[in-house]
Parts: structure tokens; sequence; C-alpha cells
């Protein structure tokens, strides 16, 4: 049996760490050393999927929570359920709550079949094997709903969780074999890593880095719309940064090819984890170009529609709750709060405000 992962993990006496420290500390550990991660499961908070689809709660209120359960009470399920604690030990580490409680995820679904998962622990075809989805739903007092609406159902707070858990499940669910011998893969405890069974490499959880930019001309800023996006909806332009390009020049080759605009007075704002459709890295940019050059060329191959917005415009876009329904008067609605795109038209919108963007 392992120490205390709170001995075990504390710092040197001499020197105080910070809350913060210790929870990176812990969780850099615990990717490091299989058996604290393994001891680690049983105190920490599991976080349940079923075929990449989160486990949710209803709250009084009717709004929705995520549902960690103790990895005893987990425990305890799965054995109710048939299954046993081989398939605990399939649950991904995604970080560590303030309270220094390891966070993991696990996929109960059926994309959780696959003999010989785990480094450490082997397994027969039957010990990963699906969960029946409605019985782990009454199990648990819960319901497993859909990653893209879930990941809007929850608080800012919560939703990078899931979506964290959800690429890493789906990142070990699709790279079960090595690419440069076609051998099988085999994962650390905390699934931070995947190994080739050749011992010829180790490979590691991917996000593909994507530029999303808000440009402004000083009055007016410009969104556009792909024909998959929901009724009514415009976007800040994104797209994905090609192998050896800087952030900069795919944000001007983006803006170029979707637009046909050059723009100037490249500035940072913010980034984020962006689940959809696979995992991306967002990284937020404002940029300008000058009123006598906004005149817009769209590229429909990429956007269905493309257009400068006023302030009054998006303004009013802001106080949109919900999707335009079938029906209903055209409006225009945005990307919602958890998404880079909102925070970068709310900058925008300050800074109009402030009079601070205007030629
Ligand atoms: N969080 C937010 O606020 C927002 C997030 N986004 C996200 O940004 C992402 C990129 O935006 P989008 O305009 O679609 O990107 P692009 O303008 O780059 O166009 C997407 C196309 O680029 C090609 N492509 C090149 N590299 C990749 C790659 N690594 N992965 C997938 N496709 C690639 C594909 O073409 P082909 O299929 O022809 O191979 C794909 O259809 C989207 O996933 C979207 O969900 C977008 C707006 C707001
Ligand atoms: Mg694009």
């Amino acid at each position: 049996m392992s120490r205390p992962l709170r001995i075990l993990l504390s710092c040197p006496p001499t020197r105080r760490c910070s809350s913060f420290v210790s929870r990176m500390r812990l969780v850099n550990r615990l990717k490091a050393d299989d058996d604290a991660c393994a001891a680690a499961l049983h105190g920490g908070r599991i976080f349940l999927f079923h075929s990449l689809s989160p486990l949710l709660q209803r709250t009084d209120r009717g709004t929705f929570r995520t549902s960690a359960l103790t990895g005893s009470d987990l425990q305890s399920i799965l054995k109710k359920l048939g299954s046993d604690e081989s398939l605990l030990k399939e649950s991904v580490l995604i970080g560590c709550s303030e309270q220094n409680q390891a966070q993991f995820c696990l996929d109960v679904g059926k994309n959780t079949v696959n003999p010989g998962y785990s480094r450490f622990w082997s397994c027969s075809g039957l010990c990963s094997g699906e969960l029946d989805q409605a019985a782990v739903e009454e199990q648990c007092g819960g319901t497993f709903v859909d990653l893209r609406k879930a990941f809007f159902l929850l608080t800012s707070a919560e939703a990078p969780l899931v979506a964290k858990g959800q690429a890493l499940l789906r990142w070990h669910q699709t790279n079960r074999f090595c690419s440069a011998t076609g051998q099988p893969t085999h994962r650390n405890q905390a699934g931070s890593q995947r190994f080739c069974s050749s011992g010829s490499a180790i490979y590691y959880p991917k996000m593909s880095p994507v530029v999303i930019v808000l440009v402004s001309d000083g009055t007016r800023c410009l969104l556009g719309r792909q024909a998959s996006f929901p009724r009514g909806m415009y976007s800040a332009l994104a797209g994905f940064c090609d192998m050896g390009e800087t952030l900069e020049e795919a944000l001007c080759r983006e803006v170029a090819e979707e637009v046909g605009l050059e723009v100037q007075n490249i500035s940072y704002s913010s980034s984020q984890h962006w689940p959809f459709p696979h995992s991306s890295f967002m990284l937020g940019c404002h940029a300008s170009v000058s009123p006598a050059h906004s005149q817009l060329n769209v590229d429909h191959s990429e956007l269905e529609d493309a257009r400068w917005f006023s302030l009054d415009e998006i303004t009013c876009a802001l106080q949109v709750k919900s999707p335009p329904r079938r029906g209903d008067p055209p409006v225009l609605w945005l990307p919602p709060p958890h998404a880079v795109a909102n925070r970068l038209i709310r900058e925008w919108v300050d800074r109009q405000r402030r009079g601070e963007d205007r030629p």
C-alpha cells in the first residue's frame, strides 16, 4: 500500500508551497508515478462518460452540473453492475481540485473496450466492456449528455473540465496503434502518455493550434459564418495553423484566404482549449484594417457569409440568450460566453465604449 499522497507530495519542510504549486506538483507526480496514481484513484473524484458523453446532474434550480463520484463509490457501483476494478483503472487523470483531490475521467461506454489498455494491469476484453447506459444513469442519479449540449449547459468553471476529459478519453480511444510500427500502444496509469509496445515511441495527447481573430476597422468588427453554424450565428474568423507558421503568419493568411483583407496591429488576447470537433488550442487575437481597405472579398468555399457589424448591432446581439428557432425573425446570434470568440467580441465592445479603437 502506498503512503498517503499528502505526505508523499508535500514540499520540503523548509519551504512552504502555495496551494497552487502543491496542486501542480501533485498532478505532475501522478503523471510520473503509476503506483501513486492508482492509489489516488480511490480517494479521487471521477467524472463518468458514456461513449464520450459526460454524466450531468440536474440541480434543484433546474440548471446542470457535473457529477463526480469518489473512487470507492464508483467501485461499489461497478460491482453492482457486474464490472470490476480493472475498469476503474482505465480512468485518465485530468487535474486536481483546490482541496488537493485528484480528478479523473472514465468512459464506461462502448469505446472503452481495449484489451491490454493499461500497461500495468492486464485486462481481458470483458473487464473493460461497455456498461449499460441507463443502468449507470440510474445508479448515479444523472444523465449522459452529448458534449456539444453539455458544454453549454455547464458553468464556465465546469465546462472546461468535461471538455478536457472528453478530449483526453477520445485521444486514447483513437491512438491505440503506433503510427510508425503498427504495434498496439499502451498507456501509463495517468493517461498522459502512450507507448508503442515495441518500445520505439512515446506519444503525448495532441491539440491542433487554431488562430481566431476579431478584425476591427475602427468602428465595426468583422464576423463570418460557416454553412454548418447554427441559424443566425456569426463568429470571429478562425483557422488551423499550418506546419511551421507563426501565430501572426497563420492569422494573416486565414484572413487573406477567407475575406481577402490584409490586417495589421495584431495583438494577443487569450486562449482556450476547444473540444469541437477534435481538440484545438484556440489562440484569440485582435487585428485591424483601415476603413479605406475594408472591402470584403469572401471565399464562399470557406464561409457562407462575412460582414462588418456596428457597435449597436453587436450590443443587441450580446443580449440574445438563446439561438433563434426555426420560423423566428432573423437575428444575429453570437458564440456563447464559454467561447473565446465571445470574449474577443466583448473586449472589442469595451474598447469601442472607451473610444480606444477608433481610427
Ligand atoms: N471557441 C471559439 O470561439 C470558436 C472555435 N472555432 C473552432 O475553430 C476551428 C477552426 O475553424 P475553421 O474556420 O473551421 O478552420 P479553417 O478555416 O482552417 O477551415 C477548416 C478546414 O481546414 C482544414 N484543416 C487544416 N488543418 C486542419 C486540422 N488540423 N484539423 C482539422 N481541419 C484542418 C480542413 O479542410 P478539409 O476538410 O478540406 O481537409 C477543415 O475543413 C473549428 O474547429 C471551430 O470549431 C471557430 C470559431 C469560434
Ligand atoms: Mg475558418
